[in-house]
């Protein structure tokens, strides 16, 4: 089956149609203010890790067809209205531009009617949207590419359809690579320099794993968008960290992955982390992502890497309390009974819903809530405090790995996000 599906409308108009699915990042050098808001460019560079999607990822259909009235979108299952939104027809506008041509089941469409026909586009996200776990990353990187496969878009030059990305939201750039990514601030004013580009793919550091703990998956109350405004406007941090700050942490954090050493990854990401929070904070009025829940696990963790003496885990938080935390394979079953002992699920979760992974609750050799009542108190270093508990603070732990950029879906979803015959969402 080829990647671009044909079906036909009532009436006998051709629609055609491709699916395909594209990971979340989260950013190890955080991208946090913009030099240009329309064109969506950063004042410093940035680099990700790409998350497994199996895991964590947006799905989307785009279909055209001459039977389509507008432009249309549905974001888990709601129509969403983009007639207004200027990233939403940035990101169509580019990849229309560059429309090729459709050949598909004998049905040909010609470069002039791809430029004239209208688009509906369906996309789910298999994880909370607009909680810090950057839905929209996935969502925007899924479009295009997902559009730039339906309408026969090639890149003239590496990165160009991140860079059309970028135009949907920045982080969203480094979503259309898997393992490693750059994203390079670049210096054009229109941007096309502004690309992203794989450091190292999601074959190079095997046993590199991560474990999210998803603190409350309500929607943010600051947006990044608007966070990183305020943050330009008022924050004299912010200067110093783009200018002073990354660049070098840039290169660092390169030579780190490039070595597979841990204990600088691990060193830098943290650092990393905190220093965007403190920007947040150096933000007037300041921002607050972290909740106390987000403080307790930095807390576990620095207690667990001083206790031991070297970096065992690492964690960063995006603009949302949600924790991603780095281990290496053999310390994940620890990391996760260090976790489950200060935050054990509320009494109404079941183990199960709280800890999905079978194989992570073997490795940390748990299999029951009587076995997370009976945790021994983690070990921790002579001149530190106890750890408290919290119970039902965290809403679940999810784990993932380093994952590989989009993919097209050769067999058909299982619920269809567009109805073959229609164009639109199945009525249910
Ligand atoms: N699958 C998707 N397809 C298209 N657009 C999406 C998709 N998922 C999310 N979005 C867009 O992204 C918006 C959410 O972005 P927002 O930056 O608020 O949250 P987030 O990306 O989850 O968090 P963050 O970027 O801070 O980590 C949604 O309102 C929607 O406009
Ligand atoms: C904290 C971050 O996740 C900020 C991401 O911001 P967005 O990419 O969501 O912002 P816009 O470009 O305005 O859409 C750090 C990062 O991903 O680098």
């Amino acid at each position: 089956m080829g990647a671009i599906q044909l079906s036909q409308s009532p009436d006998g108009a051709p629609i055609f149609s491709v699916t395909a699915r594209t990971p979340t990042n989260i950013a190890v050098i955080k991208y946090w203010g913009k030099r240009d808001e329309a064109l969506i460019l950063p004042l410093n560079s940035s680099l990700s890790v790409t998350l497994d999607p199996n895991d964590l990822a947006a799905t989307t259909t785009v279909a055209i067809s001459p039977a389509f009235e507008e432009d249309k979108l549905w974001l888990n299952g709601k129509e969403v209205s983009i007639s207004d939104s200027v990233r939403y027809q940035n990101c169509l506008r580019a990849v229309r531009e560059r429309a090729q041509g459709i050949e598909a089941g004998g049905e040909k469409a010609s470069q002039e009617q791809l430029r004239s026909w209208r688009i509906h586009v369906a996309s789910r996200n298999n994880f909370p949207t607009a909680a810090g776990l950057a839905s929209s990353a996935a969502g925007f990187a899924c479009l295009v590419f997902s559009l730039a496969q339906l309408l026969g878009v090639t890149e003239e030059r590496p990165g160009d359809l991140s860079a059309i990305a970028r135009l949907g939201s920045g982080s969203a750039c480094r979503s259309l690579y898997g393992g490693f990514v750059r994203w390079n601030m670049g210096q054009a004013s229109d941007g096309h320099d502004s690309i992203a580009e794989q450091v190292a793919g999601e074959e190079h550091w095997p046993d590199l794993r991560v474990l999210v703990a998803v603190v409350n998956d309500r929607q943010k109350d600051t947006s990044s968008t608007a966070g990183m405004q305020q943050s330009v406007r008022t924050s004299p941090l912010l200067l110093h960290r783009a200018k002073a700050v990354v660049p070098e942490r840039m290169v660092a954090m390169e030579r780190a992955i490039a070595a597979r050493d841990f204990q600088a990854f691990g060193a830098l990401t943290m650092a990393d982390s905190n220093q965007f929070h403190a920007t947040c904070l150096d933000t007037s009025p300041p921002i607050f992502y972290m909740n106390d829940a987000s403080r307790q696990v930095i807390g576990l963790v620095e207690q667990w890497n001083a206790q031991a003496g070297e970096i065992k885990a690492a964690y960063t938080f995006d603009a949302g309390p949600n924790a991603v935390l780095f281990c290496l394979e053999a310390d994940r079953g620890a990391l996760l009974r260090r976790l489950l002992y200060h935050f054990p699920p509320s009494d109404s979760t079941p183990l199960n819903e709280y800890v999905e992974s079978a194989e992570l609750l073997k490795e940390a050799s748990v299999s029951s809530a009587d076995d997370i009542r009976d945790l021994p108190a983690p070990e921790i270093s002579k001149e530190a405090k106890p750890g408290l508990q919290f119970p039902g603070e965290l809403k679940y732990i999810m784990s993932t790995r380093v994952g590989m950029g989009p993919q097209v879906c050769e067999k058909p979803l299982e619920p269809l996000l567009l109805d073959a015959r229609t164009g639109f969402p199945p009525v249910s």
